[in-house]
């Protein structure tokens, strides 16, 4: 069954929202965490880039936290306009906005992290195959962005972001993520 990407976005999105504060969703995170950071594309990576997550999305704070403490760089990216991310150093005192879209996002008077530096992309999403297929918030932020990034790229998906194999249409621009990481 090949469902176009909106549809299955609007039902993961619903999903997501009923499992949001469950007991289920951070036992999950932890074991998903666990995995993380026995890997080597983890313990190898010096810069890592994640998102300040909120509402459902799986919770990236134990994850900086954990790189901070092994002594790691953490970046988090911005939205541009033409639909673009780039990425800023995340520090104690960084300062962090509010984007339109209600996403949290450093001010741009951060410190600038060039794509060639960053070595690990934990990428976010609604929704991922065992291909590494993803279906994300729909802006194709991801996919610009990972069109000419030679790092490693991973993610983590909990059974409810978790398929299988895609139920929905791929497009052209999609980019797949190397590794996903399921409980
Ligand atoms: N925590 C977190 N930060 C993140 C992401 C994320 O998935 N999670 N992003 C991951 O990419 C980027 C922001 N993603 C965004 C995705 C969509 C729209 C947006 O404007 N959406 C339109 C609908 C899209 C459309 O159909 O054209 C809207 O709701 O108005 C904005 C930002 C960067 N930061
Ligand atoms: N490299 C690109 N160049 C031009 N358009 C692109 C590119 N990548 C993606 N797009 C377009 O952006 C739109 C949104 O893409 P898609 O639905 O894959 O978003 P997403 O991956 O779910 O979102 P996000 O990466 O922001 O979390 C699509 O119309 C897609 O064709």
């Amino acid at each position: 069954m090949q469902l176009k990407k909106e549809t299955v976005r609007k039902k993961q999105l619903e999903k997501l929202t009923q499992s949001k504060s469950t007991w289920s969703k951070q036992l999950n995170e932890l074991c998903l965490y666990q995995k993380l950071f026995a890997l080597a594309s983890w313990k190898n990576a010096k810069m890592v880039a994640v998102t300040l997550s909120s509402g459902s999305e799986i919770d990236t704070k134990p994850l900086i936290l954990q790189a901070w403490l092994q002594n790691k760089d953490i970046c988090i990216p911005r939205i541009f306009p033409q639909r673009q991310i780039r990425f800023f150093k995340l520090e104690k005192q960084s300062k962090i906005e509010k984007s339109s879209f209600g996403v949290l996002q450093p001010a741009k008077t951060e410190k600038e992290v060039s794509k060639e530096k960053i070595e690990l992309v934990i990428v976010p999403g609604l929704a991922f195959t065992q291909k590494g297929e993803r279906i994300g918030f729909g802006g194709g932020y991801y996919d610009r962005f990972l069109a000419n990034y030679h790092g490693d790229t991973l993610a983590l998906a909990d059974p409810v972001r978790f398929f299988p194999a895609a139920i929905w249409q791929a497009e052209e621009t999609d980019q797949n993520i190397q590794q996903i990481l399921t409980i």
